[in-house]
Order: C-alpha cells, then sequence, then structure tokens
C-alpha cells in the first residue's frame, strides 16, 4: 500500500451527545490503532470547574470569558491515561463530578470561549507526534476539524444513553441523571448541532451494538475510508 499521500496526524473526528460513547470508544480506537486521542469535552467541563474555583458567575459572560487570561489548562493524548491539570491541579476526576456537569454548558455556549477552546485543541492536534489522532466531542466533525479524512457521529436512543450513564455512576439517581443529560443535550444543542449528521459524516448507531461491536464499527468505518491506515 502507498501511504505517500497521507497527512500526520490523520485526524478521525468524532461528534455526539451525552453518553453515546464518545469518550469510551474513542479512546479503545486510539488504543487499538496506536493512536492519540483528545476529549474536547474535557475544557470545557475543565474551565468550568476554574470559574467556579475563582467564584466566577457563570451567567455573567464577561467573568467567564475574564477567567480565560488565568485558565492555564493542560491535557495530554495518550489513550492509556491521560491527566487533565488546571494550574497545579489535577482535575481529572473532579470534572466529571455531576455538579459540573449541570454548569458546563453555560461555559461552553460563550462564543470566545469557543473561539479560544477551539484554537487550543486545533494546535494540540498538529502537535500530535502519533500517526493518528481520534479526537471527540460535540463541534469536531463540524467546526474544529471540518476536513478531517474521517468524520463520525456516534449516536444511542436516549433511554440507551441516559441507562448508560446511570450505570456509570453506580445506579444512583438514575431519574435525575436523565433529566440532567436531557437537559443538557438541549442547551447544548442552541450552540452545536451534534443531533443529526452533516454533511460527508457517517453516523455510527451503537443504541443495538455492545461496546467491542461499537469499537469494530468505528474501526470499520476508519478503515473504509481511508486504506492506508492499517
Ligand atoms: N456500545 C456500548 N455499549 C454499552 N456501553 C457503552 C457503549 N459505549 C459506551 N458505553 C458505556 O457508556 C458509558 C458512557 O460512555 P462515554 O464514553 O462516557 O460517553 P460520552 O463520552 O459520549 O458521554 C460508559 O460507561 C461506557 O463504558
Ligand atoms: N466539542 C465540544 C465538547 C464539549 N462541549 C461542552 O462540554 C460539555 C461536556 O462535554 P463531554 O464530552 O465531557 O460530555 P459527555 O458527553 O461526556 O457527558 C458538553 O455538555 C458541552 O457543553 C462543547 O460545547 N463542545
Amino acid at each position: 500500500m502507498n501511504n505517500v499521500d497521507v497527512v500526520y496526524p490523520f485526524v478521525v473526528a468524532l461528534d455526539g451527545p451525552a453518553g453515546s460513547g464518545k469518550s469510551s470508544v474513542s479512546k479503545q480506537v486510539a488504543r487499538e490503532l496506536g493512536w492519540g486521542f483528545l476529549d474536547t469535552g474535557a475544557a470545557y467541563r475543565a474551565l468550568a470547574w476554574h470559574a467556579e474555583a475563582s467564584g466566577v458567575d457563570l451567567d455573567d459572560e464577561a467573568s467567564v470569558i475574564a477567567c480565560l487570561d488565568s485558565f492555564d489548562y493542560g491535557i495530554g493524548t495518550d489513550p492509556a491515561g491521560y491527566r487533565v491539570r488546571v494550574g497545579g491541579t489535577d482535575v481529572t476526576e473532579a470534572i466529571r463530578d455531576p455538579g459540573i456537569s449541570a454548569v458546563v454548558s453555560r461555559v461552553a455556549r460563550v462564543p470566545d470561549v469557543r473561539r479560544h477552546l477551539i484554537e487550543l485543541f486545533r494546535s494540540i492536534i498538529a502537535a500530535e507526534h502519533r500517526g493518528g489522532i481520534v479526537v471527540e466531542g460535540r463541534d469536531i466533525t463540524t467546526v474544529v476539524a471540518p476536513d478531517a479524512p474521517v468524520r463520525i457521529l456516534l449516536t444511542a436512543s436516549e433511554e440507551v444513553r441516559m441507562s448508560r450513564r446511570a450505570a456509570e455512576l453506580g445506579g444512583r439517581d438514575a431519574a435525575a441523571t436523565g433529566a440532567q443529560l436531557r437537559a443538557r443535550d438541549e442547551a447544548d444543542s442552541k450552540v452545536v448541532e451534534f443531533m443529526t449528521a452533516a454533511d460527508g459524516v457517517t453516523t455510527v448507531d451503537s443504541s443495538d451494538l455492545d461496546f467491542d461491536a461499537t469499537v469494530a464499527a468505528v474501526i470499520g468505518v476508519i478503515r473504509d475510508s481511508q486504506p492506508v491506515t492499517g
């Protein structure tokens, strides 16, 4: 096979709603291909964490924007164990707290925040030293990397997504978890489109697929679209 025309890193852009499996599936795909992995939602979560830790009112856009000046963010792209850092604090676990999930859309809806983070994502992608990188979020296929050679929308029915997220949180408060997930998708949908596939984006519906089958389906899309990846 001929690799001459392949531009490195090879970018796989993957979007989808909350609980569709973006993060876990992308991470496993990256592991299997020996590529990097970038979870873009972690940056929005970390900024929400930073703003709250700085005592900022998240409804005050100007203060949220001002917070970007002191937002010293770090994330790795190793799918085997990346950590998320804000300043000297490891926030990898803290940003998964339902309290952050409940407020993250408020920072993500601010256009200046999006512009800032999108530039950051592009520089992380450009610096990837492995052959490829799987980048997941809400606007990767449409805004962050619309020219990516592989663009995928990972979906699953709302019921399935809710039960996956509730199980992940130990089955506690399934109803509240479901309601929060629905409210977050609704708020996020006003800012970016991730419920339907844009032109040229391949949909993978994981509602009836188990985890391994979903990973295999995503790798199948990558191989079909670019036979030199293997
Ligand atoms: N196809 C699948 N079948 C069953 N469970 C899955 C599948 N895909 C993901 N999961 C599980 O669902 C939960 C949510 O996945 P996650 O990757 O966090 O989604 P997202 O990043 O889209 O919010 C995780 O516990 C994950 O292991
Ligand atoms: N590319 C992205 C990624 C996340 N986000 C925001 O960040 C939040 C957290 O994203 P996430 O990917 O960690 O959320 P989950 O789908 O994993 O629950 C989302 O609810 C969006 O508000 C975004 O606006 N654009």
